[in-house]
């Protein structure tokens, strides 16, 4: 997959709105701490970013999502729910992968706030996300949302003239805090927290209500009696 795909999203529609950045594992790859699953962890692997872009484009403060990913297929679907794709290039990890993704948003919208976002959210509310980009325009700086174990992030975002500088993977609230970014302590917002890399975590999204692939990958999972 060359280049960009996809149309403009989004319906913060006034040109202002963030630009937000989504990685994505190739399916086959992803989620690996849900190999309980079996053959069902590529088919959630894909809800789960199906739901939580479909969310992010519904999102009054968003302006468009660009997905980063080496999965052609997946990337087909993303773009068919308006979200712009591109590939993982160079292919150097995640962090690599957000940071490119960066870079095609800035070379697009060189003004836009830019915000990189955990594509494993699958209860992720569009009001939620909304408040929580909106207690970070606030803040006129980089910050970030600590996930719900409180050791991750599951957002970071930036303003036009600072880089993001993701450092995401394990234990990313205190590297994002030890870089100097702020830590958004309010809105509670638990969808945007929830990020599930395990069944357990699944389950804690099911509680809060997942987005409509998700309920549907979920069924099938509960169908083969995990
Ligand atoms: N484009 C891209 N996305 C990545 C990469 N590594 C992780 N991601 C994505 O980054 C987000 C957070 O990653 P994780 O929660 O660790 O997801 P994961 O790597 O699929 O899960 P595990 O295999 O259990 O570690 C998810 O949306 C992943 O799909 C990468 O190398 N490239
Ligand atoms: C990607 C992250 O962690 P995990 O792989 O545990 O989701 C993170 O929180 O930065």
């Amino acid at each position: 997959m060359d280049g960009m795909s996809g149309v403009r999203g989004g319906s913060g529609g006034d040109g202002t709105g963030w630009s937000l950045v989504v990685p994505l594992k190739p399916l086959e790859v992803a989620k690996s701490r849900l190999a309980a699953a079996g053959t069902v962890r590529p088919a959630l692997a894909l809800a789960f970013v199906l739901d939580t872009v479909g969310a992010a484009l519904a999102c009054a403060e968003v302006e468009d999502v660009t997905v980063v990913t080496d999965d052609p297929a997946a990337g087909a679907e993303l773009a068919g729910l308006g979200a712009f794709v591109v590939a993982d290039s160079p292919a150097a990890g995640l962090n690599a992968a957000l940071r490119h993704g960066e870079a095609t948003v800035r070379a697009r919208r060189p003004h836009a706030p830019v915000a990189a976002l955990n594509g494993d959210l699958p209860a992720l509310r569009p009001a939620e996300l909304a408040e929580v980009l909106r207690a970070a325009a606030g803040a006129c700086e980089r910050a970030f949302l600590a996930d719900a174990a409180g050791t991750g992030t599951t957002l970071l975002c930036t303003v036009p003239c600072l880089p993001l500088a993701p450092g995401f993977g394990g234990a990313s609230r205190a590297r994002h805090l030890a870089s100097g970014a702020a830590e958004i302590t309010l809105p509670a917002a638990p969808s945007v927290r929830q990020d599930v890399d395990t069944l357990e975590d699944l389950a804690a999204a099911l509680a809060l209500g997942v987005g409509p692939f998700t309920a549907v990958a979920a069924a099938a999972l509960t169908a083969r009696g995990a």
